[in-house]
């Protein structure tokens, strides 16, 4: 892992390029091909002792942090989410953070400098700690990150994430953090009729113990403007990152078919994981 962070750095330095090729078709078996090779290579892996490295894609609200996280402790991976690292460097005051505040409360992207360094860093600090393998959530963004994290490691498998707009809409106006424990909640109430004849959408809230109820906090990029601002950035710079791994075969496409409990274990299934290994990390 710090060689891979020293990488990124140089990379980033560097400042490669790379073209891109983009496939539109056969989204569904690519995915399935792709989770096949995964499960095949990740078998291989745990014999020679590496772990996962995987990548979670998606808008703004669909739930990577929340996959994400449950997936690194079942394989016993670190969940590395730039949002958060964006989020710590945000907490501590001086003229960096403000420079960062300025940029994230009005739905831009930080720039790729920043964001390696600050990735470079939380990869040198995992390492340090003998950390194997890692789930990214919201890296990379934009193509020359992808470029950056290909030069320099083998992805395994890329989740896109997927649900309607309207949706994640609703889900990021409803999220709320205890500022307490640091737990995270949705007060939302999600249920929509079914696109083109297809099954309603019902995603119940994920409310608070009643301990957090008075502790609960908005995050202040996740104000209507704001939320519209980050989407459409999703769409103009993150889109292209789905057809740069598209075209390498290494893309699953997941279109949540509702909240939590709905949507788990099809997320396992889609990932040739079984069940049981969640229960044996629990344990
Ligand atoms: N890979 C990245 N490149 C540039 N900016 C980033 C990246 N990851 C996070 N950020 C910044 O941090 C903010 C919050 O990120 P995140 O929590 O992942 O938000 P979202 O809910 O929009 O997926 C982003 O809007 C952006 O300003």
């Amino acid at each position: 892992m710090a060689a891979i962070s020293r990488a990124i750095r140089a990379c980033a330095a560097a400042g490669s390029r790379r073209s891109m090729a983009s496939s539109a078709k056969e989204v569904a078996a690519a995915g399935a091909r792709a989770a096949a090779a995964v499960a095949r290579r990740g078998r291989e892996r745990e014999e020679d002792g590496r772990r996962v490295q995987w990548v979670f894609l998606g808008c703004p609200g669909v739930g990577k942090g929340t996959y994400a996280s449950r997936l690194s402790q079942m394989l016993r991976v670190p969940h590395i989410a730039t949002g958060d690292l964006v989020r710590d460097a945000l907490a501590s005051p001086g003229p960096f953070s403000e420079q960062l505040a300025e940029i994230v409360n009005n739905g831009k992207l930080v720039s790729d400098e920043i964001i390696i360094n600050l990735l470079s860093k939380r990869l040198e600090e995992g390492a340090e700690k003998g950390e194997l393998g890692f789930i990214l959530d919201g890296f990379p963004r934009t193509i020359r990150q992808a470029e950056i994290l290909e030069g320099v490691t083998d992805i395994d498998l890329v989740i896109n994430l997927k649900l309607r707009e309207e949706a994640l809409l609703a889900k990021c106006l409803g999220r709320r953090m205890c500022s307490q424990c640091g737990g995270n909640f949705n007060v939302a109430s999600i249920d929509m009729e079914g696109e083109n004849g297809g099954p309603r959408m019902y995603m119940p809230p994920l409310l608070p113990p009643p301990q957090c109820e008075s502790k609960l906090i908005t995050r202040p990029d996740d104000t209507e403007e704001v939320v519209k601002e980050r989407l459409r950035v999703y769409h103009d710079l993150c889109e292209p990152v789905e057809d740069f791994y598209r075209a390498r075969g290494k893309l699953l496409e997941f279109n949540l078919p509702g909240g939590i409990p709905e949507s788990w274990p099809k997320l396992l299934q889609a990932l040739n994981l079984d069940p049981g290994n969640e229960r044996s990390a629990a344990a």
